[in-house]
């Protein structure tokens, strides 16, 4: 079935898995729109700090690494892919080392204000090109788009997203017991929710989403009722998507 083509920005925050990287393709390949993920731009940025054998708690030396990366995030929902100095760093940004340095690195200001400025650019480009962009990360509602069409924050039990991110490291071949993980996602979301610049928080106009007891269909069926009740489907224009 034909669900027209989106126009405009979605919005997608909340903590680790919620579902939102799975929702957020699924959602911008349905529309025919394109899809940028944030939170691969902050572990990109954490994988060169790592390379380079900073002190992760020295702002200023992670900054100079950030500013000397270059990093190129593709907006192609159907293969997202992330550079980083020209080569494809989408395997390693997954691993341990990098989520366990992820939230210290996104919490420095010229960290930020580096990967917003590139975020705002490629969403500029992104409507220019194809009308539509859902967005997903921590800030998009409340600092990277404020103006966006539409603002979801997306919760879910820790419990539940724990879970979840278990049985996603089992299938990818990492060793993790359910313990750990969920230790890992509440440290996480700890760390996100009380740094100093762009806290992790629901847009004050965000629609809250809470997916515990929600399939991915479930997920998709409910963002896709949003998008269509804030009139955000266009016929399809016949562009083509390159
Ligand atoms: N509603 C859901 N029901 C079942 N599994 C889910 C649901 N949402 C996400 N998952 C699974 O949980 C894992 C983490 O989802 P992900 O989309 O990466 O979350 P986030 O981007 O919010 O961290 C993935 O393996 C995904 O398939
Ligand atoms: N817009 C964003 C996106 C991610 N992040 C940071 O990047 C980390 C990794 O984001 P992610 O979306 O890849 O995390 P998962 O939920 O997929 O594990 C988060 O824990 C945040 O510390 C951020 O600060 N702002």
């Amino acid at each position: 079935m034909g669900h027209g083509e989106l126009r405009g920005v979605v919005a997608l925050d909340g903590p680790s898995g919620t579902g939102k990287s799975s929702v957020a393709r699924r959602l911008a390949s349905t529309l025919g729109a394109r899809y940028l993920d944030t939170g691969a731009m902050y572990r990109a940025i954490t994988l060169a700090v790592l390379r380079a054998g900073v002190d992760l708690a020295d702002p200023a030396e992670v900054t100079r690494v950030a500013r000397a990366a270059t990093l190129v995030q593709g907006t192609d929902p159907e293969r997202s892919t992330t550079h980083l100095d020209g080569a494809d760093v989408g395997v390693e940004i997954r691993g341990p080392e990098v989520t366990l340095a992820v939230s210290p690195v996104s919490a420095v200001a010229e960290v930020r204000a580096l990967l917003v400025a590139e975020q705002r650019r490629v969403i500029a480009t992104a409507l220019d090109d194809a009308g539509g962009i859902v967005v997903e990360g921590r800030d998009i509602g409340t600092v990277v788009a404020p103006d966006a069409a539409l603002k979801v924050y997306v919760t879910a039990d820790a419990e539940a997203r724990a879970a979840r991110r278990a049985k996603q490291d089992a299938a990818s071949g990492r060793a993790s017991t359910l313990d750990a993980t969920l230790a890992d996602v509440q440290r996480r979301d700890a760390y996100d929710s009380t740094r100093a610049v762009s806290p992790l928080r629901a847009a004050d106009d965000a629609v809250v989403l809470d997916t515990t007891s929600l399939d991915l269909a479930g997920v998709l069926a409910a963002l896709l009722a949003l998008v269509d009740e804030h009139g955000l489907l266009a016929q399809p224009s016949g562009r083509v998507h390159g």
